[in-house]
């Protein structure tokens, strides 16, 4: 269990993260979501005590850090995956990372073999590609056997078949009890990934939730209609106590209906139409909306085209 407690930390005058508290239970993955900057990387160097809070407080396991005596058994973290020596086998690595925390020489086998690793352990570690980095970084995390797991960002570098890898993993952690923290910038992966999410912006709670409450409260179906008569569309289906709101480029965006009820509705009516389809938002825009206001850097006009944006 990993409880951040009103934890705030700042850079300078940046306020990185902001009174923020969460839980993240063992047994399941909980999904650490945010736009770049958010405070993901801070929140998770404060917990292995790598940045002081200005206040509050990260406890592991009931205690923090710096109050573990050998903390790569109690939790293993990858945190940037480029930071293993360059000049140093991946194989060396692991064993003077072992060697520092007491750790049997005979699990850095058993890690490399676990990450897919076991057949580049002589390649230096500044020769491997980044997403046999983030394997390394990962091996390193698994090391201690810790009951506690933080992995940042870990799908960058991974390629498809490696994020799949990693998802798995992810997911015999978890089921093996333990507190398994990863994060994202993105919800459609990690909709696929964790049971539970925390969702940051700007260093502060925005949501904490399951995977599928944010699904069910989030990805709406409704029905597009193009029409040059909006106003009698909209008189036909309020008539029929059909729920409509204004979509993108005029479109009417129709809920809890059918594209064969709205079908025989218009020609009922001679409404003229020149689409009628049923739509999805996707997680990924319920994110966004969901951040919108908390997110440092965004090209204009890269909310222009979604629903229910306030701007
Ligand atoms: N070492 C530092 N010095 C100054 N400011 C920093 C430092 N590290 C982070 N920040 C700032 O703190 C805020 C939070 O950054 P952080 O890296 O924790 O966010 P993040 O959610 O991990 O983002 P990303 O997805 O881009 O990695 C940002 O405004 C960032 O610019």
């Amino acid at each position: 269990m990993i409880e951040v407690q009103r934890l705030t930390v700042r850079y300078g005058t940046t306020v990185a993260v902001d009174d923020l508290s969460f839980r993240v239970e063992p047994g399941r993955v909980t999904g650490f979501l945010g736009p770049n900057g958010a405070g993901k990387t801070t929140t998770m160097r404060a917990v292995l005590g790598l940045d002081r809070p200005v206040s509050g407080r990260v406890l592991i396991e009931g205690r923090p850090y710096e109050r573990h005596a050998r903390p790569l058994t109690t939790v293993g973290a990858l945190l940037d995956s480029r930071s293993a020596h360059g000049g140093r086998t991946a194989r060396a690595h692991l064993l003077s990372l072992a060697r520092s925390n007491r750790i049997p020489d005979a699990r850095v086998g058993e890690v490399l073999e676990t990450v897919g690793l076991a057949s580049v352990a002589g390649k230096r570690a500044g020769g491997l590609s980044l997403g046999m980095s983030q394997r390394l970084g990962i091996a390193a995390a698994l090391l201690g056997d810790p009951r506690v797991l933080l992995f940042d960002e870990p799908a960058n570098g991974l390629d498809p078949e490696g994020i799949v890898w990693f998802r798995e993993l992810a997911r015999r952690l978890a089921g093996e009890g333990r507190t398994v923290l990863v994060s994202s910038h993105l919800m459609s992966e990690m909709a696929q990934t964790a049971d539970h999410l925390v969702v940051i912006g700007q260093g502060r709670l925005l949501a904490e939730c399951s995977v599928d409450d944010f699904v069910a409260r989030n990805s709406r179906s409704f029905i597009r209609i193009r029409t040059p008569e909006p106003e009698r569309l909209r008189a036909v289906l309020d008539g029929e106590g059909i729920r409509t709101e204004d979509g993108p480029d005029g479109a009417v965006e129709a809920s809890g209906t059918t594209q064969e009820t709205v079908g025989a509705l218009v020609a009922a009516h001679q409404v003229t139409v020149y689409e009628i389809s049923p739509q999805t938002a996707s997680l990924e825009e319920a994110f966004m909306r969901l951040t919108a206001g908390a997110v440092e850097f965004r090209a204009a006009g890269d909310m222009a085209a979604m629903p229910g944006v306030d701007r």
